[in-house]
């Protein structure tokens, strides 16, 4: 089917998914879905377990070919994408359990974030030619700016397994944002935490879609997390959109309230 032609006149929506369907092995894991991250929005997926919610993360980070539809980054198509080239269409994921090297520090996994920023090749890194010395120090205060910002800068020169699990979560977050993403892909950020470690991560999230323009999609299982942070809610159940809308809303969603007492 041809694509279609994105609306003309306002700018395109950061990630815009059209009538997605992946199927997995024998499964359909998402059935024609339809979402739209508005510019400088967050907007969280919810579902009960084997919605899809997954899938559609890794079809937009390029793990999952689509089988049909499209995803847009900012008007551009990137369906066909592979995972390396998504951060340079400002797209960057964390994963449910973050995936840090324990035995390095946290500024060096911050780092592993800034490699698609930094021009200079290997060669000019290993002859310290001047270009990429600045490179390196570029990147590097920029790390430790955002290390800063996510109030973990003391931090730094800890090694990663030292940390929390939250204060991890932090890690991987610098990392995405190192990348310089316009898109965030936040899979189960609350998972593991404490009611106090979610809500203040909560807090970070807000202040970086209002202080960087960012926009955010999070998959959540944590209702708290959803209601506190969210500018619109989209509900998956077996691989379908079923509902839309203010988290308030979609929690009172009769196909989700069903689909969650049934998955209960
Ligand atoms: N690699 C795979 N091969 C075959 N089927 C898969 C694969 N990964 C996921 N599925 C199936 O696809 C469907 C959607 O799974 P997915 O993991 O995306 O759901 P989810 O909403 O993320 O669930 P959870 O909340 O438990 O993480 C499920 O039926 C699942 O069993």
């Amino acid at each position: 089917m041809p694509q279609p032609d994105p609306p003309s006149g306002d700018p395109p929506p950061t990630l815009e998914i059209t009538q997605l369907s992946l199927l997995l092995g024998g499964v359909r894991a998402l059935t024609s879905v339809d979402l739209v991250v508005e510019s400088r929005t967050i907007v969280g997926l919810v579902g009960p377990n084997g919605a899809g919610k997954t899938s559609l993360f890794n079809c937009v980070c390029g793990y999952y070919p689509a089988t049909s539809g499209w995803i847009r980054v900012a008007g551009t198509d990137v369906t066909r994408c592979k995972p390396h080239e998504l951060p340079r269409h400002g797209v960057a994921r964390t994963f449910q359990h973050p995936i840090l090297e324990p035995s390095s520090t946290v500024m060096e996994n911050v780092l592993v974030g800034g490699h698609g920023g930094i021009r200079s090749g290997p060669l000019s890194y290993a002859l310290r030619l001047p270009w990429a010395i600045r490179d390196e120090r570029r990147t590097t205060r920029a790390a430790r700016d955002l290390l800063d910002y996510l109030e973990i800068g003391h931090q730094a020169n800890l090694r990663a397994g030292e940390l929390s699990y939250g204060e991890q979560k932090r890690v991987e977050l610098a990392r995405a944002m190192l990348t310089g993403p316009t898109l965030l892909l936040l899979d189960e950020l609350a998972s593991g935490l404490t009611h106090e470690e979610v809500m203040a991560l909560a807090t970070v999230i807000r202040r970086i879609r209002d202080d960087h323009g960012i926009s955010v999609l999070l998959v959540e299982h944590h209702m708290g997390m959803i209601s506190a942070i969210t500018d619109k809610v989209v509900a998956l159940v077996e691989g379908v959109k079923v509902a839309e809308g203010t988290a308030a809303q979609v929690q009172l969603d009769p196909a989700v309230v069903e689909a969650y007492l049934g998955a209960a």
